[in-house]
């Protein structure tokens, strides 16, 4: 199979859980997926809308109720357990606690489906490995257990594992999960690299949202009415993002190109003042429930100035040397 024609369609797909007993649970059905080949796809929706449920299904560990999911130019079905595991790597957040596995061993369990029948790594796998290592940040936890890494190099480890691997479709299930904001962007870079240098299909489920809608290239969205596909933007402008969560306080700012908390306006303010500390202000009163007004009457003003913030209502000017400060003089 060659690597440039990697690319996953999944069409009118259904997926669930088959109850011993009872009905079937479908979780999601009339799935209409693509994602072409050095893609970056993030796969979004609200918490128990499916979403794991469809990656592990994509992946080939459940079976699904009806439709179909071609990988290149075959079913997936039609792919046996080696060419699979040479075609998909997997990523999941299942915690991985085996005692005197050490982060090579984790990651060296990549080029497994390469490998000769007794797992020996030739010179080139030991490379392999080693250079997935040396791309997640992980130089130096060669030989630390598993079980004495925190959760995030953990996390890396197994995107490790997965770039040993080299599959052209490579599906990880909140890879960021336990990332802090640097180290959720170095992964989104270094995913976006594999994608776009290596001509991978990559697929991730995310709630950085923020994150995937300025970081990938083709959105999979799922929730209860429908499924959309298409460029974070499209999404945007076409209201997708307005209807993701069923709670109505989660809004999309259009503008901002964020989700942001509804909340009741608790009065009306007028800001003067320019640059990052004007941004800043802004922010600070809008998140503390201040509506800005520009051209209706304000129940007060706030100028920002060089290294202050004066609070003018009534006849009345107080100066503060902080926005921390005006906030709580407003509580
Ligand atoms: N093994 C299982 N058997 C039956 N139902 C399951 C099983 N695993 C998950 N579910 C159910 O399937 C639904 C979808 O779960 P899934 O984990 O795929 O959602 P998700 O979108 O990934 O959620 P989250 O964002 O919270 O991780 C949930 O209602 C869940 O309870």
């Amino acid at each position: 199979m060659k690597k440039e024609k990697i690319n996953i369609e999944l069409k009118q797909l259904s997926v669930g859980y088959k109850q011993p007993g009872e009905a079937p649970l479908e979780i999601l059905k009339n799935v209409n997926l693509t994602a072409a080949p050095g893609e970056m796809v993030a796969l979004i929706g609200s918490n128990g809308i499916g979403k794991s449920t469809l990656l592990r299904t994509l992946a080939g560990f459940q079976p699904w109720f009806a439709g179909g999911i071609r990988i290149g130019d075959k079913g997936l079905k039609a792919l046996g357990p080696k060419e699979t595991a040479q075609t998909i790597s997997f990523v999941s957040t299942e915690n991985i606690r085996v005692p005197n596995l050490s982060v090579f061993d984790l990651v060296a369990f990549g080029r497994f489906p390469y490998t000769n029948w007794i797992g020996m790594l030739s010179e080139e796998d030991t490379s392999i490995v080693e250079e997935a290592i040396e791309k997640v940040g992980l130089c130096g936890f060669e030989h630390r257990s598993v079980m004495q890494i925190s959760d995030g190099e953990r996390q890396r480890a197994m995107i490790a594992r997965a770039l040993a691997q080299d599959t052209p479709v490579i599906i990880l299930d909140e890879p960021t999960a336990y990332l802090d904001v640097s180290n959720k962007y170095e992964i989104f870079h270094l995913l976006q690299l594999l994608a776009g240098e290596k001509g991978k299909t990559v697929v991730l489920s995310t709630h950085d949202l923020n994150i995937a809608l300025r970081e990938v290239d083709k959105l999979w969205i799922v929730t209860e009415s429908g499924n959309y596909q298409g460029a974070p933007e499209d999404a945007a402008l076409k209201g997708w993002l307005n209807h993701l969560f069923k709670n109505e306080n989660i809004g999309f700012d259009e503008k901002e190109g964020e989700f942001f908390f509804k909340k009741e306006f608790r009065a009306k303010v007028r800001v003067e003042g320019e640059g990052l500390p004007l941004i800043w202000t802004l922010r600070a009163l809008n998140r503390k429930g201040y509506q800005i007004v520009m051209q209706a009457e304000p129940d007060f003003r706030v100028v920002v100035k060089e290294n202050c913030w004066q609070l003018e209502s009534g006849n009345t000017t107080i100066e503060f040397q902080s926005i921390y400060r005006l906030l709580a003089f407003l509580e």
